[in-house]
């Protein structure tokens, strides 16, 4: 492992990996799954990730953990702040017997866990004090935590979190709680492939815009049905919903296959293999979720602003999921620019060919973004940026 820690910045990623897993366990259609997608099976065997976490912003200075305090209650020299990403930290927990929920500023709500893929994706949203931002798939909620500490305290912006599950989206509103990000977040249980409720017009006694007048909010009151949200902040719980405006930002985080959360497939070890065959490896299954992430981009891009930015990203390393449905989303929207997003530290691995549109491929090559545990000592994750251009400029 080769780290600078002249200021407790991390340098380099290079890490040796053990091992922890014989890849000979995984079922054959799996096996099969990673070969289709040029995935090396090597991937399941890293073991020791690097483990990462975020401080919650919302808290005052003074009750915000130090580098040294890190240090100090995960008992190891080897917690780096991550370069590029402001509050973001990056710890080596092998050696030591602590993990993320042992330590005092964890029980003082004063970091949450996120992996630094994700961050990447919230990252690249590029979240300014006073925009509206659409998360279209929220639940547990760990970006949606990250969005609200970025967007803070001052200016108009507001979050909107959409999820389809009830009971994922009840782990959401608990972390907002927990963390007390949830002042300007609302959450909405809905299909987010037909989500349509418009960017809130007030925050408390503010208006958002201010263009929107009295008049035509009362006008559109008559024809719209108010979708009851499933939590919503008191600044936010008034919102007639009668506003003409998009959203400044949108993210689609889809649901998605999982292949590349190597925790989440290593515990089928567990539960049994069976389970993640009629889960995940059905071929109905599989076609059925690119499908369903196609509605998401489409809805996400019907809600976002001209010159807004919409972020894809999922947790599988399929090509499938992934450069094939950026090289679609290209080729239906001709409003759609995709845009590089810069990688910070990590190392990404290489984008796949994806078959439906060769002429695409150099661009989705420059710009998205593939990360693994082998090449950034990451999560598997995928992220593209989309900026929606004027369509008759
Ligand atoms: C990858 S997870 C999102 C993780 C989340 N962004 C986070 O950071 O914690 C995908 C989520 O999409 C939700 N989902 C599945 N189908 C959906 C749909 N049609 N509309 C909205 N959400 C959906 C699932 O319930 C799941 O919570």
């Amino acid at each position: 492992m080769s780290y600078n820690d002249n200021n407790g910045q991390v340098d380099s990623m290079k890490r040796d990996h053990a091992t922890s897993f014989d890849i000979k366990r995984l079922p054959d259609s799996f096996k099969k799954f990673l070969l289709d997608n040029s995935i090396d099976p090597q991937i399941y065997t890293v073991a020791n990730l690097p483990r990462y976490i975020r401080i919650n912003t919302h808290l005052p200075d003074d009750k915000r953990p130090t580098l040294e305090d890190l240090k100090s209650q995960f008992e190891t020299d080897k917690v780096y702040a991550v370069d590029g990403i402001d509050n973001f930290f990056m710890v080596q927990l092998e050696g030591t017997t602590q993990r993320i929920s042992d330590i005092t500023a964890y029980k003082n709500q004063a970091v949450f866990g996120i992996d630094l893929s994700s961050a990447i994706a919230v990252k690249a949203l590029e979240i300014q004090k006073d925009d509206q931002v659409l998360d279209l798939c929220c639940a547990p909620g760990a970006k949606l935590c990250m969005i609200a500490n970025i967007l803070g305290k001052d200016g108009l912006g507001t979050a909107t979190g959409v999820d389809l599950a009830g009971h994922r989206l009840a782990t959401c509103r608990s972390m907002l709680k927990k963390y007390k990000v949830g002042e300007k977040v609302r959450l909405f249980e809905a299909d987010g492939t037909t989500f349509q409720v418009p960017a809130p017009s007030r925050l408390g006694n503010k208006m958002i815009d201010p263009e929107e007048s009295e008049q035509d909010g009362a006008r559109k009151r008559q024809k719209t049905s108010l979708v009851e949200p499933f939590w919503s902040a008191r600044l936010l719980r008034h919102d007639k919903q009668t506003s003409n405006t998009l959203y400044d930002k949108v993210l689609v985080d889809a649901e998605c296959t999982h292949d590349g959360s190597i925790a989440h497939i290593l515990k089928y070890e567990k539960w049994g293999w069976d389970a993640f065959e009629t889960n995940f490896m059905d071929p109905r299954r599989i076609d059925n979720i690119a499908e369903l992430q196609c509605n998401l981009m489409k809805q996400g891009w019907n809600m976002l602003k001209s010159g807004g930015t919409m972020v894809y990203s999922t947790c599988s390393l399929s090509i499938r999921q992934n450069e094939d449905n950026v090289a679609w989303f290209l080729n239906e929207y001709q409003d759609a620019a995709l845009e590089k997003i810069p990688s910070f530290n990590l190392k990404p691995a290489k984008i796949k060919q994806q078959q439906g549109f060769p002429a695409l491929q150099d661009k989705i090559e420059a710009n998205c973004l593939r990360f693994d545990p082998i090449s950034s000592s990451t999560s598997g994750f995928f992220v593209a940026r989309f900026v929606k251009k004027p369509l008759f400029a």
